[in-house]
This record gives C-alpha cells, structure tokens and sequence, in this order.
C-alpha cells in the first residue's frame, strides 16, 4: 500500500463496546463518555515511520445482516483497506460477536475478491478489569487462530493504547495486496474533522 494515500478504516463490533469512544480517542485523544448512535466516516491523518497517511475511519452500529450481495457489511467489505473489530472485556456475547465478524470478513474478502485487508482485534474498557468476563487469553487465543494481532485497551483512560492499535493495522496495510475498490460515492463526503462535534450524518449509505 502506498502510505501517501487514504485507507479506509471500518470499526465493527457489538453495540455499546466502544467503537465511538475508541475512535473518538484517536481523533480527540479525549474521552467524553456518551456518543449517540450516529453513523460516521472521519477523516484523520496518522504519522507513521515519518510519513503522512490519511484514514478514513467507518464508525457504524452493529448489524447481523452478512448478506455479502445486499447488505451495509457488504459495502464495509467492499470499502475497507483494514478492520478494527471491537468487543468489551466485560461481554462475553461480544465477543461471540467479534469471533463471528472475523471468519463473515475473511468469507466475504474471498467472495467479493477484496484483497486481504488486515483485521485488528480489541478488547475494551480493560479499566473495567473488575467486571470482567473474558479473559485476556481468549482474545489472544483468536488472535492466534485467525492470524490477527490483539490488543486490550481502554478508551476510557488510555489514548496511547489506542493510538497502538491504528498504528499496528497500518503496518499490517503495509504488508496487505491492496483491492480495486468499487466507488461508493465517499469521494466529497468524508470532511477532514479535529473534533467529535462535527460528525456528519451518513444515513445516505
Ligand atoms: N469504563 C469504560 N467505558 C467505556 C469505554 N469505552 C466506552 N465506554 C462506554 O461504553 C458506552 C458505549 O460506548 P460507545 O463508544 O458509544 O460504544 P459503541 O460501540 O460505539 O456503541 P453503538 O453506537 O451502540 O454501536 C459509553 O457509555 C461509553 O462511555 C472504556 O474503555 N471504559
């Protein structure tokens, strides 16, 4: 992947797992507690090994549709340079979730012919390790499984954890055979942003 272009980022997992709050974080490196249930592409410059790179960052609610004809997950497929799949420490149905969304992402590259964009697995809200229902081996156990790299955080008290987690995709980027995306009509939407407050509706998808 050439690092002077964009990637697109799609952050999937089960709803209230923090997908809004970890994103929010990178782009803010703040934490502001609720986030609403609006769908976002963000756009965000990372410095990598001394280069520029833009990531547009999808940040959607959960769906169980995997259709890979007709559905939004479909699109994400289609749309998606790297995966950030996110479950909570504390929800093991989450994690379920993750384990699904990993084997539905490999099936549905393969079958769209999408390249072998990264996935990145997350365990958040590790600051809530009192509540825990998933120890931190099972994610490392899928990690290894599925050959993705696994990190626990908290978005709620760590930006360097996060911030951890778009670096190590972008140097899995890196190594991925790039796909020939199929325009979906992105080009204009996506607003470069500094903070949360200026989220733009993405309900035209
Ligand atoms: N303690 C703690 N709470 C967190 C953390 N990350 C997110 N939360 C809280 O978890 C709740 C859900 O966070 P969101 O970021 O909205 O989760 P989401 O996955 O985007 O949820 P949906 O929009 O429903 O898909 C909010 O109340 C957050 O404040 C964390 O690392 N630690």
């Amino acid at each position: 992947m050439d690092l002077t272009m964009d990637a697109n980022i799609a952050v999937l997992g089960k709803e209230s797992v923090g997908k809004s709050a970890l994103t929010v974080r990178l782009l803010t490196r703040r934490f502001i507690g609720e986030y609403g249930d609006i769908q976002s592409v963000y756009s965000h410059s990372l410095a990598v090994d001394g280069r520029e790179i833009t990531l547009n960052i999808w940040d959607s609610p959960y769906s169980q549709d995997f259709c890979v004809e007709t559905s939004l997950f479909a699109k994400k497929v289609r749309w998606a340079d790297g995966y950030v799949l996110v479950y909570s420490i504390c929800d093991r149905a989450s994690f379920n979730t993750v384990c699904r969304l990993v084997h539905a992402i490999k099936s549905a590259r393969d079958y769209l012919d999408a390249g072998k964009a990264p996935i990145i697995i997350v365990g958040n809200k590790r600051d809530l390790h009192h509540r825990r229902t998933v120890p931190s081996e099972e994610g490392r156990l899928l990690a290894l499984k599925t050959d993705c790299p696994f990190y626990e955080v908290s978005a709620a008290e760590n930006y360097h954890g996060v911030l951890m987690v778009f670096h190590g995709l972008v140097g899995r980027m890196r190594d991925a055979k790039p796909h020939a995306k199929r325009p979906l009509g992105f080009r204009g939407i996506v607003k470069s942003m500094s903070a949360v407050f200026t989220r733009r509706r993405m309900d035209s998808f």
